[in-house]
């Protein structure tokens, strides 16, 4: 992680229902670098290359993934780091695949659960909490949702921000956690944080088509849209160095500002389609991925909801 704060990496899902192989993109690796090179199939010549730290084709495995790029994060949580991992892309580009994974092929988040469990000490209890994102406006999803209240987002004297009169609910068990995140993951999206380790699963981002007349609708599409465009300047500012970090632009940095900023870590994960099909979204992601990285494109994206999930442990003088 030397001197980068966010590291970016992509992952090219495999190719599913029937999709058939064709010359969409591909991963070339030259002394220690790697480029997704996305192709152009009118011309050659304007196929257009995005350089990444580290690139996962369509072979790669959860383990690996888990192994090479997760792990040694969560060794520095017990320290006293806060490590936030977020998964990117557009709808079925394989964040979910990435971030929760199946039973067979369990992902990101039952891993790191795991691997923060089995550090555990005696003094140590874990609890969760979990809230949604939703048109700005943050929402407890251990209430009713008829009865939640928006949830007001607040700093301490630290400075330090956080979500008030939020419920949480203990965990003492890995039981206790998969009965709960069976529980979340009916909600499509979600975050989460195991102490100071986040971990974002970020909805489907897509070309932002604004059409039709519904106006709900379209204040959603607007308020998800902006939101994860403050997440690109605020990975970008970070990237930067730069004096004024833009977290106050939208709740999502907002809540993750203390996750995001000052010593932390971050490991920004852009999940891609491997056919030409998807070209115009995976350029969009890769476009996200390079403003970040301060490399000169445009972003245009949505997102259709959000849904935050923490795990808090805490510890106690023995
Ligand atoms: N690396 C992978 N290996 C095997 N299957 C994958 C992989 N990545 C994605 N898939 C499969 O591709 C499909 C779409 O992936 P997934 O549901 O993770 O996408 P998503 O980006 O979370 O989409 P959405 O934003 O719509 O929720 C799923 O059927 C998933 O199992």
């Amino acid at each position: 992680m030397s001197g980068r704060q966010v590291k970016i990496m992509a992952r090219i899902r495999p190719l599913i229902n029937g999709e058939a192989e064709d010359d969409g993109m591909n991963i070339v690796r030259e002394s220690g670098k790697s480029y997704i090179v996305v192709n152009n199939p009118k011309d050659v010549s304007r196929s257009t290359t995005f350089p990444f730290t580290s690139c996962y084709g369509q072979d790669s495995t959860q383990e690996e993934i888990f192994q090479n790029e997760v792990e040694p994060m969560i060794d520095v949580v017990y320290s006293g780091v806060t490590v936030t991992i977020f998964a990117y892309g557009v709808t079925s580009s394989g964040k979910t695949h990435t971030m929760q994974g199946t039973k067979s092929q369990p992902g990101i988040i039952p891993r790191a659960v795991n691997a923060v469990f089995s550090r555990r000490t005696e003094n140590t209890t874990l609890s969760v909490s979990y809230m949604e994102i939703y048109k700005d406006e943050v929402y407890d999803l251990l209430v009713e949702r008829e009865n939640a209240p928006k949830l007001p987002v607040r700093e301490n004297q630290q400075g330090k921000v956080f979500v008030a009169n939020q419920v949480s609910i203990e965990i003492q068990t890995e039981d206790d956690f998969n009965t709960a995140y069976s529980d979340v993951t009916l909600l499509n999206k979600l975050t989460v944080t195991i102490g100071k380790l986040n971990l974002v699963d970020l909805a489907g981002s897509e070309n932002n088509k604004l059409t039709g007349n519904d106006a709900s609708r379209m204040a959603e599409s607007s308020a998800i849209n902006k939101s994860l465009s403050v997440l690109g300047q605020v990975v970008h500012a970070l990237n930067q160095g730069a004096s004024r970090i833009p977290y106050r632009n939208s709740k999502l940095t907002r809540i993750l500002q203390d996750a995001l900023g000052g010593s932390s870590l971050g490991l920004l994960i852009c999940n891609i389609a491997p056919t030409l099909k998807h070209r115009q979204d995976t350029i969009n992601t890769l476009n996200f991925a390079s403003r970040a990285k301060n490399i000169e494109n445009k972003l245009v994206v949505n997102q259709k909801g959000k849904y935050i999930y923490i795990v808090h442990p805490s510890s106690f003088p023995s």
